[in-house]
């Protein structure tokens, strides 16, 4: 079977020789839902971006630094495909500041999910068919925003644009969602909704999501599986279960700031937080 994401060999050099990717591997077969951890600075946004095509990969070197989604290629030796607008719209990108027109209702940032699939002259005069209409208020009434349909988008709290957010990949039939940082401005109970809003487009609908998070406790309870990255290695890919601040503690070994600011909130509510931070070695 065609793997969703198919990274190989990449490498991405910034400025005086500092990688901020080096030789990743990563597979992701279809219907997988996975976290890519990493502390700030690891890599996480630019593997995302990698994929999307929007940055080149090295050219120099050994590496073949390639990446296919859905078996296309996105960019092979630095060189972006030329395919690469086609493959994009099979997409599903949700970031972080939500990515909405705040100006615009909520049902027509939704609606956009469309536009790579219809004509110029009917997204010029926002013409939009009747089946996306009704594609979009059934996608806002399964993230629970449908009564907010008519409303401006910028009026919602960032929990509820975050649900928009995802209700516009649903229009777009993507069958790849990549969410990148899609929690780090919600409160916890936001969170949850909206880690169990992917989670259940992922089991319902089968969708491959990747979701880039700063916290292990959310792809603990939401991924299967997590991919860590540390200064644009990977460090740990397996099950997201077998993560422990222990082996956090290991995978970070020398940087203790950051195993524990991975560990995040799991380790605040914990009665024995203390022990567990002793026995990872993070005080
Ligand atoms: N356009 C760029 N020019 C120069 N350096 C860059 C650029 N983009 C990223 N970097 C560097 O690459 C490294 C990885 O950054 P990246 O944003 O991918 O990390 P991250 O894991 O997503 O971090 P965060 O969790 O803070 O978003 C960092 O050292 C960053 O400074």
């Amino acid at each position: 079977m065609v793997a969703a994401i198919e990274v190989r060999q990449l490498t991405k050099t910034f400025g005086a020789g500092r990688k901020a990717l080096d030789a990743v591997d990563l597979t992701i077969e279809k219907g997988e839902m996975v976290a890519l951890i990493g502390a700030s600075g690891s890599g996480k946004s630019t593997l995302m971006r990698h994929v999307a095509g929007l940055v080149a990969a090295d050219r120099k070197g050994t590496h073949d630094g390639s990446i296919l989604v859905n078996g296309r290629p996105v960019q092979d030796k630095g060189r972006i495909g030329r395919e690469v607008r086609d493959i994009r719209s099979e997409i599903g990108f949700v970031f972080q500041q939500f990515g909405l027109v705040n100006r615009m209702s909520v049902l027509t940032n939704t609606l956009a999910g469309a536009l790579g699939r219809l004509p110029q002259w009917r997204t010029l005069f926002k013409l939009f068919p009747r089946a996306d209409r009704d594609l979009a208020m059934a996608a806002l009434a399964r993230v629970g925003v449908a009564d907010w349909a008519y409303e401006r988008a910028g009026t919602l709290s960032g929990g509820q644009q975050q649900r928009v957010a995802i209700a516009r990949t649903l229009v777009q039939k993507a069958p790849v969602v990549m969410a990148d940082e899609p929690i780090a401005s919600l409160d916890p109970t936001a969170s949850r909704n909206v880690m169990e809003i992917l989670q259940r487009i992922n089991r319902e609908d089968g969708i491959t999501v990747v979701v880039t998070l700063h916290q292990v406790d959310y792809a603990v309870r939401y991924c299967p599986r997590t991919v860590a990255l540390r200064r644009g290695r990977i460090v740990y890919d397996g099950p997201s279960a077998e993560l422990t601040p222990q082996l956090l503690g290991e995978l970070y070994a020398g940087d203790q700031e950051a195993a524990a600011a991975l560990w995040g909130t799991a380790m605040q509510d914990g009665a024995d937080s203390l022990e567990m931070k002793l026995a990872a070695g993070l005080v």
